[in-house]
């Protein structure tokens, strides 16, 4: 888990495009589908709280989701680029025609018995999951723009948890409607077409060492504030009753 991410010296040549997609996918390795959180999901250990505390927190991360992609967006000089990405948003935000991620992760939540108001309020989220979710947009807020793409790459990794996941609940979790895990089967679509675009401009903008260790980097903390939303998650709130209010 302590991959280190050094950057070149100036005169170091820039890995080929396979050397370097391989650099990127070599993260797997630290991708949150390992952490005990996840692994005791997908083996049925959760009780209902466990989940609950889950799908209200991590609502708050897909909350945030299209406001880093605007960040993206306003970063970003090229209307070619940003014609694609906006995309993005409408994914997450719904377009006249279809609901969007974040109503159906409103209605996973409530198929998991948060109800929808509980998880709009923000009143059960914990201080690392802000934290660490804020750290992500506060990221691409202030870094080049393809920096901020590169950390998106955690979706090169994401359709296969989340396959998994979806497995697994139907089978350990059966008093889950299907309806509400249709959050996940969105995604499955959305997420490979959305990480083969990101990862091309990666690859065709960072033809320099330096560029390339610089989106090895972004993409090594994306994963470890995944990481670090599940650690507080798993930990629930260790705040006196007073406090967490
Ligand atoms: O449930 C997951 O494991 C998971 C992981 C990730 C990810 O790898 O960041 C995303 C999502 N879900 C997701 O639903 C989503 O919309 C999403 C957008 C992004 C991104 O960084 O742009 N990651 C993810």
């Amino acid at each position: 888990m302590t991959a280190q991410v050094t950057t070149a010296p100036a005169d170091t040549a820039a890995a080929s495009p396979e050397e370097f997609t391989a650099r990127l996918r070599a993260l797997g390795d630290r991708y949150h589908d390992r952490h005990p959180f996840h692994v005791a999901m997908n083996e049925g250990r959760l009780d209902r709280d466990q989940l609950r505390r889950w799908v209200a927190n991590r609502f708050y991360y897909q909350s945030r989701i299209p406001m880093k992609d605007a960040a993206i967006l306003a970063n970003c000089p090229e209307p070619q680029v940003r014609r694609v990405w906006i995309g993005r948003i409408l994914d997450h935000d719904g377009r006249p025609d279809s609901p969007g991620g974040i109503e159906r992760w409103l209605r996973l939540g409530e198929a998991i018995g948060v109800p929808r108001e509980e998880m709009l309020s923000e009143r059960h989220v914990l201080p690392g999951v802000r934290y660490a979710v804020d750290a992500y947009v506060d990221f691409c807020r202030r870094r080049p723009w393809i920096e901020a793409v590169a950390s998106s790459l955690t979706e090169l990794f994401g359709p296969g948890a989340m396959r998994v996941r979806v497995a697994r609940m139907e089978e350990h979790y059966p008093w889950i409607s299907r309806d509400g895990l249709a959050y996940f089967r969105d995604r499955l679509v959305q997420a490979p077409a959305d990480a083969d675009h990101a990862l091309s401009l990666v690859l065709e903008r960072c033809r320099t060492a330096e560029l390339q260790d610089r989106a090895v980097a972004a993409l090594a903390f994306k994963c470890d504030l995944l990481w670090a939303q599940l650690d507080a998650i798993a930990a629930g709130d260790t705040r006196p009753e007073a406090a967490a209010r």
